[in-house]
C-alpha cells in the first residue's frame, strides 16, 4: 500500500485549527485554507480560543446565497439541468397522478410547478430554507398551482409535513457531485418522509473522471512566463504552478477531443440505499487505457444522475454534466498535474480517488487522487503521483469560491 504523509507548513505565532488528534505525535490541522499533519509537540492550546459559535454547516452563508436571485437565475438559466427535471416529470406524468411529492430545496418552485402543471399529483410539498421561499408562494399562486403546491419555509430537517410522500425529488448536486453536502438533507428527508417503496429522483448518481489534455489553460497560465515581451520570466513558473495549478479549476469546459481515454464512473451512489455515514469516506478506483498519444495535463471530473421511471420497463432518464453533453452551470472540474506528461496510446493510467468529508466543515470535502502510469512493456512503472486536497477553507463565500486543494509543493507522497 502506498504510504502518504501530508505536512502543513506553519510559523511561530500562527493559529491552527486542529481537526483530528490522529496520534499522540501528529495532528491533522488547518491553516489559511490548507490542511495537513503537524507535530503536536510544536503546538500549544490557545486558551482564548473558546469560540465554538461557528456553524459547521455555514447555513447563514449557504442559505443567504440561495436567497439571492443571482444563484436562482444561474440555475434556472441552465437549460440542460432544468429541462432534464421537466422531462422526467413529463415522462412520468401518468404514474404521478394522485401521488404526493416532496420537492426538497424547491428554490423558486420550478420543479414543483412542473409537477403541478405537467402531471396531476395529489399534493406537492415544496420545501425551501432560504428567503427565496417568501417569493415562491407568490409564484405558485401566479401560476395557478396553489391548490396542489404548498410551500414550507424552513430547513427540511426541522419541518413537519402533513404526512409521508410517494416521491422525493430534489436538485441537490454540487461540484464533484457532493460538494455542499445537501445530499445529507435529502437522505434524512428520505428516511423520515418517504413511504416504503417510494421513489427518489434522482434515483442514482455517479462521479466521472478522465485523464485529459488542457493545453490552452496550461499555456495561458504557465507558458506565458517563457517569453513575455521577449523577456525571460521563467523564474516565476514555480510560483505560477502553485498559484494556478495547486487548486482545482472549477467551471472548466473540457473539449471531447481533450479526453485521453474513455471516461469512467469512479463512484456510484444508489439514492434509496445510501446512508449518511457512507458520505464520510467514498473511494473509487480507475484504470484508463490511453486511446491516443497526447499530453496528460490533469484529470477532469463531473457527474451524472439517473431518474428511474415510475413505470416498470420504461427508460431511465439521465442528466449528464460531462463533456459529451450540453454544458450545464456546473461545467466540469479540472485537477492539474504539477507538470505535463507525454502519454502513448496503449499506456494505462490507474489509481484511486478518495472523497473525504471534512470532519468539521460539513459542506466541504477533500479529494485525493493517487495515480500511476504503466506501459504494456513495463507494468507497474510509476511515473508520477499527485495529491489534491480540496474544500478546507471554511471562510470562503459559498457556494462559488469554495474548494481549495493543498499546495502541492507542501505535499510529500511516497508510493
Ligand atoms: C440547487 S438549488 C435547487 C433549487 C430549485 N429546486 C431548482 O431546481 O431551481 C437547492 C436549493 O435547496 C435549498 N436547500 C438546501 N438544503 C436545504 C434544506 N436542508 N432544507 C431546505 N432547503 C434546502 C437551497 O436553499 C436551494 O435553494
Amino acid at each position: 500500500r502506498p504510504q502518504m504523509f501530508v505536512y502543513l507548513s506553519f510559523r511561530a505565532g500562527d493559529r491552527l485549527l486542529v481537526h483530528t488528534k490522529t496520534s499522540a505525535d501528529w495532528w491533522w490541522a488547518e491553516l489559511g485554507g490548507l490542511c495537513g499533519y503537524v507535530p503536536s509537540s510544536y503546538l500549544k492550546q490557545d486558551v482564548e480560543d473558546k469560540d465554538t459559535s461557528e456553524d459547521p454547516w455555514q447555513d447563514e452563508e449557504y442559505f443567504g446565497s440561495y436567497g439571492t436571485l443571482r444563484l436562482q437565475l444561474e440555475m434556472l438559466s441552465d437549460r440542460a439541468r432544468t429541462e432534464a427535471y421537466r422531462q422526467v416529470i413529463l415522462a412520468n406524468s401518468a404514474p404521478l397522478r394522485g401521488k404526493v411529492v416532496m420537492d426538497l430545496g424547491c428554490g423558486t418552485g420550478v420543479i414543483s410547478l412542473f409537477c403541478a402543471r405537467l402531471a396531476q399529483p395529489k399534493a406537492v410539498y415544496a420545501v425551501e430554507a432560504s428567503s427565496i421561499a417568501e417569493h415562491t408562494e407568490t409564484l405558485v399562486r401566479q401560476n395557478g398551482c396553489e391548490e396542489v403546491v404548498t410551500v414550507f419555509q424552513g430547513r427540511a430537517e426541522e419541518l413537519e409535513l402533513p404526512g409521508r410522500v410517494d416521491i422525493l425529488i430534489s436538485e441537490w448536486m454540487g461540484n464533484c457531485l457532493l460538494f455542499e453536502f445537501m445530499v445529507e438533507s435529502v437522505l434524512q428527508a428520505r428516511d423520515r418522509w418517504l413511504r416504503e417503496g417510494g421513489m427518489m429522483w434522482p434515483s442514482g448518481a455517479s462521479l466521472c473522471l478522465v485523464p485529459c489534455q488542457a493545453l490552452d489553460y496550461y499555456t495561458e497560465r504557465m507558458g506565458f512566463w517563457e517569453q513575455p515581451y521577449g523577456l525571460d520570466f521563467t523564474a516565476l513558473q514555480s510560483l505560477a504552478q502553485s498559484e494556478f495549478f495547486s487548486r482545482p479549476r472549477f467551471s472548466h469546459l473540457l473539449q471531447p477531443e481533450d479526453c485521453l481515454a474513455t471516461p469512467c464512473d469512479v463512484i456510484t451512489l444508489d439514492m434509496l440505499t445510501l446512508h449518511v455515514t457512507d458520505l464520510e469516506k467514498l473511494r473509487g478506483q480507475f484504470t484508463f487505457i490511453v486511446e491516443k498519444a497526447g499530453t496528460f495535463h490533469g484529470f477532469t471530473s463531473w457527474f451524472r444522475v439517473q431518474f428511474q421511471s415510475l413505470e416498470r420497463d420504461k427508460t431511465t432518464l439521465e442528466l449528464d454534466t460531462g463533456p459529451y453533453s450540453e454544458p450545464t452551470h456546473w461545467k466540469q472540474t479540472l485537477f492539474m498535474l504539477d507538470g505535463p506528461i507525454s502519454l502513448l496510446g496503449g499506456e494505462t493510467v490507474s489509481g484511486i480517488i478518495l472523497l473525504h468529508r471534512n470532519p468539521v466543515w460539513r459542506r466541504h470535502m477533500t479529494v485525493t487522487i493517487q495515480w500511476s502510469i504503466s506501459s504494456t512493456e513495463e507494468t507497474g512503472n510509476c511515473k508520477a503521483s499527485i495529491l489534491y486536497l480540496l474544500g478546507v477553507n471554511h471562510n470562503s463565500h459559498l457556494p462559488h469560491v469554495h474548494l481549495y486543494p493543498f499546495q502541492t509543493e507542501d505535499v510529500e507522497c511516497y508510493l
